[in-house]
């Protein structure tokens, strides 16, 4: 999808929002464990529930490579749901993958030949040539891992390379790369009030933002340093939306929150002028 089709659906629904589609069959509703794929299951009640109220969704590979074949199965089956039925939704591919060229090429054509993802997050830790593999397909977004939401994040990614944050050297260096208009960037809610260096850097590259919700960020103050003049944010929630009620009424209440995230979404783009 190209990022033009992303804004005019923001536009559209006054909404940046996410769906985290991290799904665990020690969380989901009960009832569904005796369907065929409990997993699908889950993940299309939830979508249906939601869709008017978000512009993407991602799952998280991990909670599907937890369950084997059957799971990478469950996680092929929700993307080709998506596709089909909402093919105005960008969708990204929570892997967090990156190695030498080679497989980086690897990596790459399997979640954007094989499943058709309009994006995969990336971990920079190997470099150039373990990006420039996912840049080369057109109209498909590499997230970089650049400031996480983790705790863990102050172990390197703020630690000072050459003068400045290492985080801060791989949003600049990441800029020289071939096709380094198809990036966007992972920055954690949980850490806000760093949006405003790294708008001085990336100033037109969208974001993903995780961990508003059960990491507790705050949107307000992501919505703050983080808006462009193309919105430039996509605010991700997994748990505090497809968990927000294990009963029955599971994907209803779903959609109350995401219409919660929605509504205040709606608000910020009106004070930033963007409501048009
Ligand atoms: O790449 C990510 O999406 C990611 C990066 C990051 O810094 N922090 C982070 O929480 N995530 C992912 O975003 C999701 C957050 O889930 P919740 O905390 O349940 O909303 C999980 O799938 C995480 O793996």
């Amino acid at each position: 999808m190209k990022i033009e089709q992303l804004v005019t659906q923001i536009r559209k629904k006054q909404s940046f929002l996410c769906v985290g589609l991290d799904t665990d069959l020690e969380k989901i509703p009960t009832h569904l464990l005796d369907h065929e794929d409990p997993i699908f299951s889950f993940n299309k009640a939830i979508i249906d529930a939601t869709q008017s109220l978000c512009v993407a969704y991602k799952p998280n590979t991990a909670f599907y490579e937890a369950y084997g074949a059957a799971g990478w199965e469950s996680l092929s089956k929700t993307l080709r749901y998506i596709n089909e039925h909402y093919p105005e939704m960008f969708t990204i591919a929570d892997a967090k993958r990156g190695d030498i060229g080679n497989t980086s090429t690897r990596y790459a054509k399997a979640f954007f030949e094989e499943m058709d993802f309009d994006a995969i997050t990336v971990a920079p830790y190997m470099g150039k040539d373990s990006v420039e593999p996912f840049l080369d397909f057109a109209d498909r977004h590499t997230i970089l891992l650049a400031l996480t939401s983790n705790e863990g994040a102050f172990d390197f990614q703020t630690k000072m390379v050459e003068n400045k944050e290492l985080y801060k050297e791989v949003l600049k260096t990441s800029k020289s790369y071939k096709n380094a208009q198809n990036l966007m960037y992972v920055v954690g809610a949980t850490k806000a009030s760093y949006l405003r260096d790294v708008r001085e850097i990336v100033p037109n590259s969208f974001l993903l933002v995780p961990g508003v919700g059960a990491q507790g960020g705050s949107l307000e103050e992501v919505c703050h340093y983080g808006l462009n003049a193309d919105v430039g944010l996509l605010i991700n929630s997994s748990r505090g939306i497809i968990y927000a009620s294990q009963g029955e009424d599971f994907a209803q209440v779903a959609a109350e929150k995401a219409r919660e995230l929605q509504s205040q979404m709606a608000q910020e783009l009106t004070k930033f002028g963007q409501n048009t």
